[in-house]
């Protein structure tokens, strides 16, 4: 059996826990080293009492690195791991939209010799996506559909009672890259999307915040050379967060799983 016993998770928050919680009796995968920022470090420990605590992915003794933290921890932590050789799986997809940072990512894994997985996420199709630019795609839209609640914190607010809504209201409208730079912890699986189609600069996003809707919608529609397809994604949101979506915990442990796997799917 193929195992990897040394894996450092990056971020233990909604994402990082219910993975951990996945995890913990498999034989095959074994978180070793939590890392969240040096002030929430006493916290991790209690809710993590098998894994050790760490500011920063030790430098030696990782053999994967699983970053479920937020755009930061790219550049903090999956940009020198990846340089030093060590794979890395990222679920934070829309850090990619700044400016440079996908390049140094290609860069940081040649020098390493390894290789950055973005995994799905809170979204499907990302597989037929993928291969229908292989033939050319003509148009890709994305649209997401969150509760009022989940777009508080972010630029949704500014001007607007989110509270108050009483039907569908679109909060933005433009490009994936704008999207995800403006919305880093609801707007990923814009820059997911536009990542394995049309780029992130000729995909087009609409953000919709919905007080009829309790789930997270996520529709993309795609036409090109292989055809057409439209998909629906009506997500239950994490209770630890409702801007996430279960499925992206289900989506980092299915790409780790694949990593051991004999046969992966
Ligand atoms: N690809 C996708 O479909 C999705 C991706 N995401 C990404 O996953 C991230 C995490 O989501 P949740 O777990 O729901 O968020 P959360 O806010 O519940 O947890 C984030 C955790 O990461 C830690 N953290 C933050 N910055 C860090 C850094 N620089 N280094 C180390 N640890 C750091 C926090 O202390 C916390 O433990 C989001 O910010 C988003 O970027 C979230 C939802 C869907
Ligand atoms: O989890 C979700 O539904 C999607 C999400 O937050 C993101 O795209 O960043």
């Amino acid at each position: 059996m193929t195992t990897i016993t040394r894996i450092a998770l990056i971020g233990c928050g909604a994402i990082g826990t219910a993975v951990l919680e996945l995890l913990r009796d498999d034989p095959a995968l074994r978180v070793t080293v939590v890392v969240v920022p040096a002030e929430g470090m006493a916290a991790a420990q209690k809710a993590v009492p098998d894994a050790e605590v760490a500011s920063m992915v030790p430098v030696a003794g990782i053999d994967l690195v699983v970053e479920t933290a937020g755009h930061a921890a790219i550049e903090e932590h999956v940009l020198p791991a990846l340089a030093r050789g060590t794979p890395c799986v990222v679920a934070s997809v829309g850090a990619l939209s700044a400016a440079g940072l996908a390049e140094k990512l290609e860069a940081a894994a040649i020098a390493g010799r390894t290789q950055v997985q973005l995994i799905p996420g809170a979204i499907g199709a990302i597989d037929a996506l993928a291969a229908a630019r292989i033939g050319g795609l003509d148009s890709v839209r994305y649209t997401g559909r969150k509760p009022p609640k989940a777009w508080k914190g972010t630029p949704a607010e500014q001007g607007r009672d989110l509270d108050a809504l009483t039907e569908a209201t679109v909060i933005f409208e433009g490009s994936a890259r704008e999207a995800a730079l403006l919305y880093p912890k609801n707007a990923n699986v814009a820059a997911t999307v536009s990542l394995a189609g049309l780029g992130l600069d000729k995909t087009l996003v609409r953000l919709i915040a919905d007080p009829a809707t309790a789930e997270n919608v996520h529709t993309v529609e795609a036409e090109g050379a292989f055809g057409s397809f439209e998909l629906t994604m009506r997500n239950k949101p994490l209770a630890a967060n409702p801007k996430t979506s279960a499925l992206t915990v289900y989506s980092a442990v299915r790409a780790l799983r694949n990593r051991v796997a004999p046969l992966a799917i």
